[in-house]
């Protein structure tokens, strides 16, 4: 893993990216970047800072762990990337999806811990519900939610309630929301924080297998071989992007370590 060199109390950390993309091509163009960038909070008269300034790029077809413990930052910092927070200093921007007032539905997708499914919907309805939100026709938009059903093999469960689903099928639900709209960004919180070590394995497996090739993943998780799937591993402590590893996308045998202050 490289030590990123600090100044001051900013932290730079340089994604080189670890897809196929040539530096030609608008594919190249990062899907996020920060610069700077930090998050306070004001608690009860005390300030927080939940992100010391940070500075760094996802690009296409990255599959970056963000590996830490509990009130690292990892949330913070996955708020902010997906646009769901604005940072208190520094600049956030989206060079190939728009500004971030402008991100287009289903470009940036999330997956979070447990419980993020519509109640009251089938398991069908939650995964058609980002494209109906969107101003898909709706029956169209079911036979899309139910042909990502089938992709992570839930197709038996497409007529059954949140509550009616062990929290690994409840997950692949969740998974198969987030991808439907076949977002260029994914970004997921802890998605396995809840599951056995086997049912974290194959959610881990599902997510990766059904991402597009150009997609990004920013995953959070606190558990090192969750980390270990993944391309490369941004570690955080106490807010602070400390360090970052970067090997060659797993099945090929290249080993590249890239990082730079
Ligand atoms: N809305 C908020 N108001 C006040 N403090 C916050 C808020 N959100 C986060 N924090 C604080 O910022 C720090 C980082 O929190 P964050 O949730 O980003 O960490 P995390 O690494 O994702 O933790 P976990 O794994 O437990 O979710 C913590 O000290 C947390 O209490």
């Amino acid at each position: 893993m490289n030590d990123v060199a600090r100044t001051d109390q900013t932290t730079q950390v340089s994604q080189a990216g670890t897809g196929n993309h040539s530096a030609s091509t608008t594919l190249d163009l990062a899907l996020v970047e920060a610069r700077g960038v930090s998050r306070t909070f004001q608690v009860g008269g005390q300030q927080i800072t939940a992100l010391h300034p940070a500075t760094l790029q996802v690009r296409p077809g990255d599959r970056i762990a963000l590996l830490g413990a509990s009130g690292s930052g990892k949330s913070t910092l996955l708020h902010l990337l997906g646009g769901l927070d604005t940072p208190s200093s520094g600049t956030l921007s989206w060079p190939a999806l728009g500004e971030a007032n402008s991100l287009r539905p289903g470009q940036v997708a999330f997956v979070f811990q447990a419980q993020s499914l519509m109640p009251p919907l089938s398991a069908q309805e939650n995964v058609a519900l980002p494209l109906i939100l969107a101003g898909q026709d709706y029956h169209a938009a079911m036979a899309e939610g139910l042909r990502w059903l089938e992709r992570l093999e839930l197709a038996p469960l497409a007529a059954q309630l949140p509550e009616e689903l062990s929290g690994g099928q409840a997950q692949r639900v969740a998974v198969a929301r987030a991808l439907v709209t076949r977002p260029r960004l994914v970004l997921a919180d802890e998605p396995t924080g809840q599951l056995d070590s086997v049912t974290a394995a194959h959610l881990l497996d599902v997510l990766l297998s059904a991402l597009e090739p150009g997609a990004a993943l920013v995953m959070a998780t606190h558990d090192r071989s969750v980390a270990a799937r993944l391309d490369s591993v941004w570690q955080m402590a106490d807010g602070r992007l400390l360090s970052m590893s970067t090997s060659a996308p797993k099945g090929q045998s290249n080993s590249d370590q890239r990082g730079t202050a």
